[in-house]
């Protein structure tokens, strides 16, 4: 089965210039298929607070009213995603910047209100492998913002980690999919002050007593979560890793095992 490389990179990296130049350079140097999906909170953050729109985080999924929808829709599928697409044709890497409404690639159903509602926000549905299969086939490196759209009309605000998870369980049976999430850390660290305490391994077991001690917490709980679940799905291998980490060979950050 041929290897295809999935990327996701998470909005901190996207927004430093040397962060996301680095990356950039990496990325381009990943022989065979490849997809980049990013994340961009937040840029999305601060170009709201520049409107005057008020962001409101439930357990980091952003409530999405109709303002904050058209925030998200202009700067991760313009701002964010075109930055990234022209850095990597500098790079003569051939992006073609997307979101999961261009093609049909990733629809998605609103969240049902519960005790909280998100507002404009999607749970994925279908993901359209054979689509893009065929742009991985014609040479091109989609570069995929975090937003999804319901088939009738309506773009909805996915979080990027599922979204990168999501398409690499969907292409796991065609291609042998190495997933790698960057973020700004090296890694899952034992000891988040402390960036020499990557942990090398995780399996479900390893992270249930990560997580009962404390030591992983906020938004590294659902990209576990995530993780695992690709995982159960096919993909073959995912890491979790910074920027620097993607040149750094098969085993830089933390590596991830079903056992
Ligand atoms: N043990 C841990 N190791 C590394 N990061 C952790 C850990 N526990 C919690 N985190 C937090 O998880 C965050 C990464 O999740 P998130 O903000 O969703 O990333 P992204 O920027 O990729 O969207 C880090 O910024 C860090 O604060
Ligand atoms: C629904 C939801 O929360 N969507 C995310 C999408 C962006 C994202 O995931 O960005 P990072 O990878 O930089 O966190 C948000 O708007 O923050």
């Amino acid at each position: 089965m041929q290897e295809l490389t999935i990327v996701k990179v998470g909005g901190k990296v996207v927004e430093e210039a040397e962060n996301l130049a680095s990356l950039l350079r990496d990325f381009s140097a990943i022989k065979g298929p490849k997809i980049l999906v990013h994340g961009g909170g937040r840029s999305a953050t601060a170009m709201a607070q520049r409107l005057g729109v008020e962001t409101k985080m439930v357990e980091g999924r952003r409530i999405t009213d109709a303002a904050m929808l058209e925030v998200v829709t202009m700067v991760y599928g313009g701002l964010v995603n075109k930055n990234i697409v022209a850095g990597l044709q500098a790079h003569q890497t051939n992006a073609l910047g997307m979101t999961g409404a261009d093609m049909n690639i990733i629809r998605s159903k609103r969240r049902a209100k519960g005790a909280v509602d998100y507002g404009f926000v999607g749970d994925i549905e279908a993901v359209d492998a054979s689509g893009l299969t065929r742009l991985l086939t014609a040479g091109a490196v989609p570069v995929i913002a975090p937003l999804t759209h319901d088939g009738q009309g309506q773009m909805l605000n996915t979080n990027a980690d599922t979204m990168a998870s999501a398409v690499a369980a969907a292409l796991s049976d065609q291609f042998q999919v190495m997933l790698v999430f960057c973020f700004e850390l090296p890694g899952v660290l034992r000891d988040i002050n402390n960036r020499d305490s990557v942990i090398d391994r995780i399996t479900p077991e390893i992270y249930q007593a990560l997580k009962k001690e404390g030591i992983v917490a906020d938004g590294m709980i659902p990209k576990l979560d995530n993780s695992f679940a690709a995982l159960e799905q096919g993909v073959a291998q995912i890491r979790i890793t910074h920027p620097q980490g993607l040149a750094g060979g098969a085993d830089a950050g933390t590596m991830l095992r079903l056992k």
